[in-house]
């Protein structure tokens, strides 16, 4: 019997409220997939009380036989699904059943158009977990009692902005939903369909999923074996997909399922996922992974610190352990020896996967690479153990064409002459190929590695070396082009006119403080100028990321290289020949214009255009 007195109705947070808002009106076509969700929760629930059993039995009360069970009264026109497991107390109810917990769920609000249509396909891909309810109830009754607690409670709502939540007798331990169906939704009463959406979507849950029938009749609707103990042979696609769904909270399509038991000193089974899109949570700062770990097919935990290195924290999935103890606790994972071993042999073995895909089918690897090839370059500077697995699944945008290139090939196709595997970072690809530090390298026909990722900046230096090639940054000093061959349509580097040396000369004076030195350049063939970092100092586009995240106040002092054969340079080496009138300005025009092509700001914006003005019209008067 309900105690009225302890009737409390809330609202639910106001993103709940829009969500339910879009599912109550969703005519997505696959309403059945609230069963689905429901049956995974109601699993996890199982789970839960199965560890949190290991070391308080008591929660048990005599029952460890698992079980979600389907049930439909027809004159009522409800269906129930109930589990026996870790229950919900008060506090539970109104926390997970009122606001929303899942970041999954969070990112599929913040994607919403507002177009009532495509938000409603959204949900397919989204999944949208207990709330799903609602699309096919016109109200929800949740019973449940917490293991271990004597007071049952129960949860109504009718999805429209609040719930109302009273204390209820008799209720078993774990969680019964009703579902008071809404009209139209009578095909969820009926046996046959009931069972073919858990043939369907639930057939890897490993707890017992049982149709209780009006004359009490039972059958179990599922295989009720945890999926990863199952020989490779007898699970389809399908299967896998499924718990991957289940296991993920994703929706999209595995886009590699690599599923292999472990034996010998250490004996594990993996079922693991890399996702087709990035989940939501991959580039939150506590980089963490969400595989589960199982002991002896007992759920432990998800996202064991040391199971899997972050940066193979795409992977989805489980791994059961059979040497850990059950009793392990969560704290002390990470330093587990076996936890070790596990990690590197789970490492190992995603990796060699990579690689084969991408020798079996280099299309499909460089959509995988675009998710999450910034990820993986983090493993470069921190697990020095597996460089040489993971150097040649490295992926680059270069100079040359659109496609993404191993280091293999770069190194395949190097120039004659070049030793360097050269590079060049910033935020944008199209870009930075148009930068006037790389016309050298263009004119020479030397490729060079576009890097766009931020964690390029720490990976790439870190690496040294690729098959003895060093790799080298393109706007560093010192690039030496000149003993790379240049094909014969190559403009010949100008030699530099008369007054060279006097242009070079009075640009260093009148920039002194202002640059580190002024150098005739190699690498310039069409830009008169541009700025390149000296051989030991920080990178120009570094420089400017640890500016912006204000890691350094003022940066180091650049180089200024000047392209003899340029128009302008002949010019004022002319002029500088000539005694070197009125150069002080030019030289500090030609400074500020390296730093317009390196999108750096100007330090005297004003200054710099009162200088231009002048330099207009004198030359408009001349
Ligand atoms: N049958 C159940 N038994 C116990 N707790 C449940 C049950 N169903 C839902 N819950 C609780 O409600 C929460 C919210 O459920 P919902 O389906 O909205 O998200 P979820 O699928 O559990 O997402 P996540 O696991 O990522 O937190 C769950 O995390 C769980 O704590």
């Amino acid at each position: 019997m309900d105690h009225p007195k302890t009737d409390e109705t809330l609202s639910f947070q106001a993103e709940v409220s829009r969500l339910l808002e879009i599912v109550a009106h969703s005519l997505y076509s696959q309403k059945e997939v609230f069963l689905r969700e429901l049956i995974s929760n109601a699993s996890d629930a199982c789970d839960r009380l199965r560890y949190a059993a290991i070391t308080t039995p008591e929660l048990l009360a005599g029952d460890a036989d698992y079980r979600i069970t389907l049930a439909v009264d027809r004159e009522a026109r409800t269906l129930t699904v109930a589990d026996n497991g870790i229950g919900m107390g008060r506090e539970d109810l109104v926390g997970n059943l009122g606001t929303i917990a899942r970041s999954g769920t969070k990112a599929f609000l913040d994607t919403l158009s507002g177009d009532a249509k495509k938000d409603v396909g959204l949900i397919g891909q989204f999944g949208v977990g207990f709330y799903s309810a609602f699309m096919v109830s016109r109200e929800v009754e949740v019973f449940s009692r917490r293991a271990g607690e004597e007071q049952g409670w129960r949860w109504v709502s009718d999805g429209k902005g609040s719930f109302t939540v009273s204390q209820a007798d008799d209720v078993a331990r774990g969680t019964r939903i009703v579902m008071h169906l809404s009209d139209g939704e009578d095909e969820f009463l009926e046996p046959l369909r009931l069972r073919q959406i858990v043939k369907t979507h639930s057939d890897h849950i490993a707890v017992p999923i049982v149709l209780v029938e009006a004359e009490g009749k039972q059958e179990t609707l599922n295989r009720a074996s945890a999926l990863w103990t199952r020989p490779k042979a007898e699970i389809t696609p399908e299967q896998y997909k499924e718990f991957y769904h289940h296991a993920a909270h994703a929706y999209d399509e595995p886009w590699l399922t690599a599923h292999w038991k472990a034996e010998g000193a250490i004996e594990y089974t993996s079922l693991l996922f890399v996702p087709t899109s990035p989940p939501f949570d991959l580039w939150e700062p506590d980089r963490k992974h969400r595989v589960k770990l199982y002991v002896r097919r007992v759920f432990v935990t998800e996202a064991a610190d040391g199971l899997i290195p972050p940066y193979l924290r795409f992977l989805r999935g489980v791994i059961d352990s059979e040497d850990l103890p059950l009793n392990v606790s969560r704290e002390m994972l990470q330093s587990n020896p076996t936890v070790t071993k596990i990690r590197q042999g789970v490492t190992k073995k995603v990796l060699a996967e990579l690689n084969r895909k991408a020798k079996d089918d280099p299309a499909a690897y460089a959509t995988f690479w675009t998710a999450f090839g910034a990820v993986m370059k983090e493993g470069l500077y921190e697990d020095r153990e597996q460089r040489d697995a993971l150097l040649p699944l490295m992926r680059f945008r270069t100079t040359k064409g659109d496609d993404l290139v191993s280091l293999e090939e770069y190194v395949g196709r190097m120039r004659p002459g070049q030793d360097e595997i050269w590079y060049i970072t910033g935020d944008d690809a199209a870009a930075l190929a148009r930068s006037p530090q790389l016309e050298g390298f263009r004119a020479r026909d030397i490729e060079v590695l576009l890097l766009t990722d931020p964690v390029d900046e720490f990976a790439v230096p870190s690496l040294g070396e690729f098959e003895g090639k060093p790799f080298k940054s393109a706007t560093r000093g010192g690039a030496d082009l000149s003993k790379v061959e240049a094909p014969a349509e190559a403009p010949k580097p100008e030699a530099g006119g008369e007054g060279l040396d006097s242009l070079i000369a009075t640009l260093k004076l009148a920039l002194t403080g202002q640059v580190k030195d002024v150098r005739v350049s190699q690498r310039l063939t069409d830009s008169a100028v541009c700025l390149v970092a000296d051989e030991g100092d920080t990178d120009l586009h570094l420089e400017r990321l640890l500016k912006q995240h204000r890691r350094v106040e003022s940066g180091a002092k650049r180089i200024l290289e000047v392209n003899p054969g340029h128009a302008l340079i002949r010019r004022l080496a002319e002029r500088a020949g000539n005694g070197g009138e009125g150069l002080e300005d030019c030289a500090l025009l030609l400074l500020d214009q390296a730093r317009i092509i390196e999108g750096e700001p100007l330090p005297d914006p004003a200054a710099f255009s009162r200088r231009l003005s002048d330099a207009l019209v004198r030359g408009l008067a001349a």
